[in-house]
Protein backbone atom coordinates (compact mmCIF):
# COMPACT_ATOMS: atom_id res chain seq x y z
CA UNK A 1 0.00 0.00 0.00
CA UNK A 2 1.38 3.51 -0.66
CA UNK A 3 2.20 5.81 2.00
CA UNK A 4 -0.57 8.60 2.95
CA UNK A 5 -0.78 11.65 2.01
CA UNK A 6 0.17 13.93 4.60
CA UNK A 7 -1.60 17.43 3.04
CA UNK A 8 -4.99 14.93 2.42
CA UNK A 9 -4.35 13.23 5.93
CA UNK A 10 -4.23 16.55 7.71
CA UNK A 11 -7.68 17.85 5.15
CA UNK A 12 -9.62 15.02 7.10
CA UNK A 13 -7.59 15.79 10.36
CA UNK A 14 -8.96 19.68 10.08
CA UNK A 15 -12.61 17.89 8.78
CA UNK A 16 -13.04 15.20 11.43
CA UNK A 17 -11.98 18.07 14.19
CA UNK A 18 -14.59 20.55 12.99
CA UNK A 19 -17.76 17.75 12.93
CA UNK A 20 -18.48 17.93 16.80
CA UNK A 21 -18.73 21.70 16.76
CA UNK A 22 -20.99 21.74 13.45
CA UNK A 23 -22.91 19.34 15.12
CA UNK A 24 -23.11 20.88 18.41
CA UNK A 25 -24.33 23.93 16.37
CA UNK A 26 -27.04 22.90 14.57
CA UNK A 27 -30.02 22.84 17.48
CA UNK A 28 -29.92 26.89 16.90
CA UNK A 29 -29.27 27.52 13.83
CA UNK A 30 -32.68 25.49 11.83
CA UNK A 31 -33.84 28.90 10.66
CA UNK A 32 -33.03 30.82 7.21
CA UNK A 33 -30.02 32.94 6.89
CA UNK A 34 -32.06 35.55 4.61
CA UNK A 35 -29.43 35.03 1.91
CA UNK A 36 -29.24 33.11 -1.27
CA UNK A 37 -26.15 30.62 -2.60
CA UNK A 38 -24.95 30.79 -6.04
CA UNK A 39 -27.26 28.37 -6.96
CA UNK A 40 -29.84 30.28 -5.75
CA UNK A 41 -31.03 28.01 -3.32
CA UNK A 42 -32.00 29.53 0.55
CA UNK A 43 -29.31 29.30 2.87
CA UNK A 44 -30.00 28.43 6.37
CA UNK A 45 -27.97 30.15 9.48
CA UNK A 46 -26.46 25.91 9.78
CA UNK A 47 -25.17 26.26 6.12
CA UNK A 48 -23.06 29.46 6.66
CA UNK A 49 -22.00 28.39 9.98
CA UNK A 50 -20.15 25.47 8.94
CA UNK A 51 -19.01 27.02 5.93
CA UNK A 52 -17.13 29.27 7.90
CA UNK A 53 -15.83 26.63 10.65
CA UNK A 54 -14.80 24.70 7.54
CA UNK A 55 -13.08 27.71 5.65
CA UNK A 56 -11.01 28.32 9.19
CA UNK A 57 -9.99 25.05 9.60
CA UNK A 58 -8.74 24.36 6.11
CA UNK A 59 -7.14 27.73 5.49
CA UNK A 60 -4.78 26.61 8.19
CA UNK A 61 -4.29 23.36 6.55
CA UNK A 62 -0.21 23.25 4.84
CA UNK A 63 -0.55 22.66 1.70
CA UNK A 64 -3.88 23.44 1.05
CA UNK A 65 -4.19 26.32 -1.47
CA UNK A 66 -7.92 27.11 -2.39
CA UNK A 67 -10.75 26.64 -0.63
CA UNK A 68 -14.38 26.87 -2.69
CA UNK A 69 -17.44 26.32 -1.31
CA UNK A 70 -20.97 25.85 -3.00
CA UNK A 71 -21.97 28.38 -0.26
CA UNK A 72 -19.66 31.10 -2.65
CA UNK A 73 -19.43 32.18 -5.42
CA UNK A 74 -15.56 32.37 -6.12
CA UNK A 75 -12.81 30.21 -4.75
CA UNK A 76 -10.69 31.73 -2.03
CA UNK A 77 -7.25 31.97 -2.19
CA UNK A 78 -5.66 30.47 1.07
CA UNK A 79 -2.24 29.62 0.07
CA UNK A 80 0.23 28.05 -2.49
CA UNK A 81 -0.08 27.61 -5.67
CA UNK A 82 -2.65 24.80 -6.52
CA UNK A 83 -1.29 22.04 -8.89
CA UNK A 84 1.76 22.86 -8.02
CA UNK A 85 1.99 21.45 -4.92
CA UNK A 86 -0.96 22.63 -3.19
CA UNK A 87 -4.50 21.16 -3.29
CA UNK A 88 -7.56 22.93 -4.01
CA UNK A 89 -10.41 21.90 -1.63
CA UNK A 90 -13.84 22.06 -2.73
CA UNK A 91 -16.85 21.65 0.22
CA UNK A 92 -20.41 21.15 0.46
CA UNK A 93 -20.53 22.75 4.28
CA UNK A 94 -23.72 20.69 5.02
CA UNK A 95 -25.44 18.77 2.44
CA UNK A 96 -29.41 17.79 2.77
CA UNK A 97 -29.56 21.32 5.07
CA UNK A 98 -33.51 20.92 4.38
CA UNK A 99 -33.15 18.34 6.52
CA UNK A 100 -32.53 20.46 10.05
CA UNK A 101 -35.69 21.78 10.24
CA UNK A 102 -36.80 17.93 10.29
CA UNK A 103 -33.75 16.54 12.04
CA UNK A 104 -32.95 14.09 9.59
CA UNK A 105 -29.42 13.18 8.54
CA UNK A 106 -27.59 15.22 7.33
CA UNK A 107 -23.47 15.73 5.80
CA UNK A 108 -20.60 17.52 5.13
CA UNK A 109 -18.81 16.68 1.69
CA UNK A 110 -15.15 16.92 0.67
CA UNK A 111 -13.16 17.13 -2.72
CA UNK A 112 -9.70 17.27 -2.63
CA UNK A 113 -8.61 18.88 -6.29
CA UNK A 114 -5.13 18.57 -7.85
CA UNK A 115 -6.06 21.47 -10.02
CA UNK A 116 -8.24 25.02 -9.49
CA UNK A 117 -11.68 24.99 -9.90
CA UNK A 118 -13.35 24.17 -11.70
CA UNK A 119 -11.60 20.90 -12.37
CA UNK A 120 -12.52 17.38 -14.10
CA UNK A 121 -13.15 14.75 -11.34
CA UNK A 122 -9.68 13.13 -12.65
CA UNK A 123 -8.05 15.56 -11.14
CA UNK A 124 -9.29 14.24 -7.25
CA UNK A 125 -6.86 12.62 -5.18
CA UNK A 126 -9.13 12.42 -2.57
CA UNK A 127 -12.87 12.61 -1.32
CA UNK A 128 -14.99 11.43 1.29
CA UNK A 129 -17.75 12.91 3.91
CA UNK A 130 -19.07 13.03 7.18
CA UNK A 131 -22.65 11.85 8.15
CA UNK A 132 -24.44 13.45 11.30
CA UNK A 133 -26.54 10.38 12.09
CA UNK A 134 -27.08 8.98 15.18
CA UNK A 135 -23.23 8.70 15.46
CA UNK A 136 -20.37 10.62 13.42
CA UNK A 137 -19.22 9.06 10.79
CA UNK A 138 -16.76 9.90 7.86
CA UNK A 139 -16.08 7.93 4.86
CA UNK A 140 -12.47 8.91 2.99
CA UNK A 141 -11.34 7.81 -0.23
CA UNK A 142 -8.06 7.82 -1.88
CA UNK A 143 -5.20 5.97 -4.17
CA UNK A 144 -5.10 3.66 -0.90
CA UNK A 145 -8.77 3.02 -1.30
CA UNK A 146 -12.06 3.84 0.73
CA UNK A 147 -12.52 3.69 4.52
CA UNK A 148 -14.86 4.52 6.87
CA UNK A 149 -14.41 6.18 10.54
CA UNK A 150 -15.93 7.30 13.79
CA UNK A 151 -15.34 10.83 14.44
CA UNK A 152 -15.87 11.09 18.64
CA UNK A 153 -14.72 13.96 20.73
CA UNK A 154 -11.95 13.42 23.01
CA UNK A 155 -13.24 13.61 26.47
CA UNK A 156 -12.99 17.17 27.38
CA UNK A 157 -10.21 18.07 24.86
CA UNK A 158 -11.33 20.19 22.12
CA UNK A 159 -9.41 17.57 19.70
CA UNK A 160 -11.02 14.57 18.82
CA UNK A 161 -10.47 10.91 17.72
CA UNK A 162 -10.47 9.22 14.30
CA UNK A 163 -11.33 5.38 14.92
CA UNK A 164 -11.18 3.30 11.60
CA UNK A 165 -13.67 0.98 11.48
CA UNK A 166 -13.76 -0.31 8.00
CA UNK A 167 -10.18 -0.15 6.27
CA UNK A 168 -11.06 -1.50 3.28
CA UNK A 169 -14.53 -0.75 2.28
CA UNK A 170 -16.48 -2.08 -1.00
CA UNK A 171 -19.62 -1.74 -2.44
CA UNK A 172 -21.63 -5.16 -1.59
CA UNK A 173 -21.96 -7.33 -4.38
CA UNK A 174 -25.32 -7.28 -4.32
CA UNK A 175 -27.91 -4.29 -4.92
CA UNK A 176 -30.33 -4.12 -1.69
CA UNK A 177 -31.49 -0.65 -1.67
CA UNK A 178 -32.14 2.53 -4.23
CA UNK A 179 -33.18 6.17 -3.45
CA UNK A 180 -34.33 8.88 -6.74
CA UNK A 181 -34.88 12.45 -5.94
CA UNK A 182 -36.80 14.69 -7.41
CA UNK A 183 -41.05 14.13 -8.28
CA UNK A 184 -41.89 11.40 -10.44
CA UNK A 185 -43.86 13.77 -12.87
CA UNK A 186 -40.33 15.84 -13.30
CA UNK A 187 -38.50 12.91 -14.33
CA UNK A 188 -38.18 11.92 -18.09
CA UNK A 189 -39.97 9.32 -19.40
CA UNK A 190 -36.92 6.97 -19.66
CA UNK A 191 -35.32 7.79 -16.03
CA UNK A 192 -39.41 6.86 -14.93
CA UNK A 193 -39.39 3.64 -17.25
CA UNK A 194 -36.11 2.13 -15.02
CA UNK A 195 -36.94 3.20 -11.78
CA UNK A 196 -40.57 1.19 -12.20
CA UNK A 197 -38.05 -1.56 -13.07
CA UNK A 198 -35.74 -0.93 -10.20
CA UNK A 199 -38.99 -0.84 -7.94
CA UNK A 200 -39.92 -4.33 -8.25
CA UNK A 201 -36.08 -5.35 -7.46
CA UNK A 202 -34.49 -2.98 -4.66
CA UNK A 203 -35.94 -1.57 -0.91
CA UNK A 204 -36.83 2.11 -1.02
CA UNK A 205 -34.28 4.14 1.11
CA UNK A 206 -34.85 7.86 0.82
CA UNK A 207 -34.22 10.59 3.21
CA UNK A 208 -33.34 13.83 1.63
CA UNK A 209 -29.76 14.20 1.81
CA UNK A 210 -27.78 13.00 -0.81
CA UNK A 211 -24.90 12.09 1.71
CA UNK A 212 -27.80 9.86 3.93
CA UNK A 213 -28.80 8.26 0.92
CA UNK A 214 -25.77 7.74 -0.60
CA UNK A 215 -24.38 6.38 2.69
CA UNK A 216 -27.05 3.71 2.20
CA UNK A 217 -26.25 2.62 -0.75
CA UNK A 218 -22.48 2.29 0.29
CA UNK A 219 -23.45 -0.11 3.28
CA UNK A 220 -26.25 -2.06 1.73
CA UNK A 221 -25.01 -1.89 -2.23
CA UNK A 222 -27.64 -0.88 -4.71
CA UNK A 223 -28.13 2.79 -6.88
CA UNK A 224 -28.52 6.44 -5.86
CA UNK A 225 -29.52 9.31 -8.23
CA UNK A 226 -30.74 12.71 -8.73
CA UNK A 227 -31.89 12.33 -12.03
CA UNK A 228 -31.91 14.97 -15.01
CA UNK A 229 -35.21 16.71 -14.87
CA UNK A 230 -37.96 17.08 -17.77
CA UNK A 231 -37.28 21.22 -16.76
CA UNK A 232 -33.85 20.91 -15.40
CA UNK A 233 -31.61 18.37 -17.64
CA UNK A 234 -28.85 19.34 -15.52
CA UNK A 235 -30.31 17.71 -12.55
CA UNK A 236 -30.18 19.32 -9.14
CA UNK A 237 -26.60 18.22 -7.17
CA UNK A 238 -23.52 20.57 -8.11
CA UNK A 239 -20.55 18.51 -9.83
CA UNK A 240 -17.53 20.04 -7.97
CA UNK A 241 -19.03 19.92 -4.48
CA UNK A 242 -21.46 16.92 -4.52
CA UNK A 243 -21.44 14.85 -7.41
CA UNK A 244 -17.05 14.53 -8.32
CA UNK A 245 -16.64 13.51 -4.52
CA UNK A 246 -19.73 11.35 -4.38
CA UNK A 247 -18.65 9.49 -7.80
CA UNK A 248 -14.64 9.16 -7.14
CA UNK A 249 -16.14 7.58 -3.56
CA UNK A 250 -18.61 4.94 -5.35
CA UNK A 251 -16.38 3.86 -7.88
CA UNK A 252 -13.14 3.72 -5.52
CA UNK A 253 -14.87 1.23 -3.81
CA UNK A 254 -15.90 -0.90 -7.22
CA UNK A 255 -19.12 0.82 -7.67
CA UNK A 256 -19.87 2.84 -10.64
CA UNK A 257 -20.76 6.71 -11.42
CA UNK A 258 -22.64 7.95 -14.42
CA UNK A 259 -23.92 11.36 -15.88
CA UNK A 260 -26.26 9.55 -18.05
CA UNK A 261 -23.83 8.21 -20.57
CA UNK A 262 -20.55 7.82 -18.84
CA UNK A 263 -18.71 7.72 -15.27
CA UNK A 264 -19.36 10.92 -13.79
CA UNK A 265 -15.60 11.43 -13.44
CA UNK A 266 -15.41 12.42 -17.70
CA UNK A 267 -17.88 15.47 -17.30
CA UNK A 268 -16.03 18.63 -18.35
CA UNK A 269 -16.92 21.37 -16.30
CA UNK A 270 -17.79 24.87 -17.33
CA UNK A 271 -18.12 26.95 -13.80
CA UNK A 272 -17.54 25.76 -10.56
CA UNK A 273 -21.27 25.96 -9.90
CA UNK A 274 -22.53 23.66 -12.68
CA UNK A 275 -25.04 20.80 -11.77
CA UNK A 276 -24.94 17.56 -13.53
CA UNK A 277 -27.83 14.41 -13.24
CA UNK A 278 -25.91 11.77 -10.53
CA UNK A 279 -26.10 8.50 -10.93
CA UNK A 280 -24.07 6.03 -8.38
CA UNK A 281 -24.15 2.24 -7.33
CA UNK A 282 -23.33 -0.69 -8.39
CA UNK A 283 -22.52 -1.65 -11.78
CA UNK A 284 -24.72 -3.87 -12.63
CA UNK A 285 -27.74 -1.10 -12.02
CA UNK A 286 -25.87 2.09 -13.92
CA UNK A 287 -25.08 -0.35 -16.73
CA UNK A 288 -28.93 -0.67 -17.36
CA UNK A 289 -29.91 3.10 -16.48
CA UNK A 290 -27.10 3.97 -19.48
CA UNK A 291 -29.38 1.57 -21.13
CA UNK A 292 -32.60 2.73 -20.53
CA UNK A 293 -31.49 6.41 -21.06
CA UNK A 294 -29.20 5.54 -24.32
CA UNK A 295 -32.52 4.38 -25.90
O1 LIG B 1 -35.47 17.92 -1.71
P1 LIG B 1 -34.95 18.06 -3.11
O2 LIG B 1 -35.13 19.42 -3.68
O3 LIG B 1 -35.42 16.97 -4.02
O4 LIG B 1 -33.36 17.90 -3.01
C1 LIG B 1 -32.72 16.90 -2.29
C2 LIG B 1 -31.27 16.94 -2.63
O5 LIG B 1 -30.80 18.28 -2.45
C3 LIG B 1 -29.74 18.32 -1.53
O6 LIG B 1 -30.24 18.64 -0.26
C4 LIG B 1 -28.79 19.38 -2.04
O7 LIG B 1 -27.74 19.62 -1.16
P2 LIG B 1 -27.67 20.92 -0.20
O8 LIG B 1 -28.53 20.68 0.98
O9 LIG B 1 -26.20 20.90 0.10
O10 LIG B 1 -28.09 22.09 -1.04
C5 LIG B 1 -29.18 16.89 -1.51
O11 LIG B 1 -28.57 16.54 -0.30
C6 LIG B 1 -30.41 16.05 -1.78
O12 LIG B 1 -30.10 14.85 -2.46
MG1 LIG C 1 -25.52 19.17 -0.98
MG1 LIG D 1 -25.09 22.25 1.15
Amino acid sequence: MTDADPVVEAVFDAVAATAPEIRDALPGRRVESGTENPSGETVLAGDVYADELLLEALSAVEGVGSFVSEERPEAIDVGGAVGEGAYAVAIDPLDGSSNLRSNNTMGTVVGVYDAPLPASGRDLVAAGYVLYGPITTMIVADDRGVREEVVERDGDDPGVTRSVVDDDLTLPDEPTVYGFGGRVPDWPAAFREYAREVEDELKLRYGGSMVGDVNQVVTYGGVFAYPALVDAPEGKLRLSFEANPIAYIVESMGGASSDGSGSILDVEPDGIHDRVPLHVGNEGPIDRLEAALDG
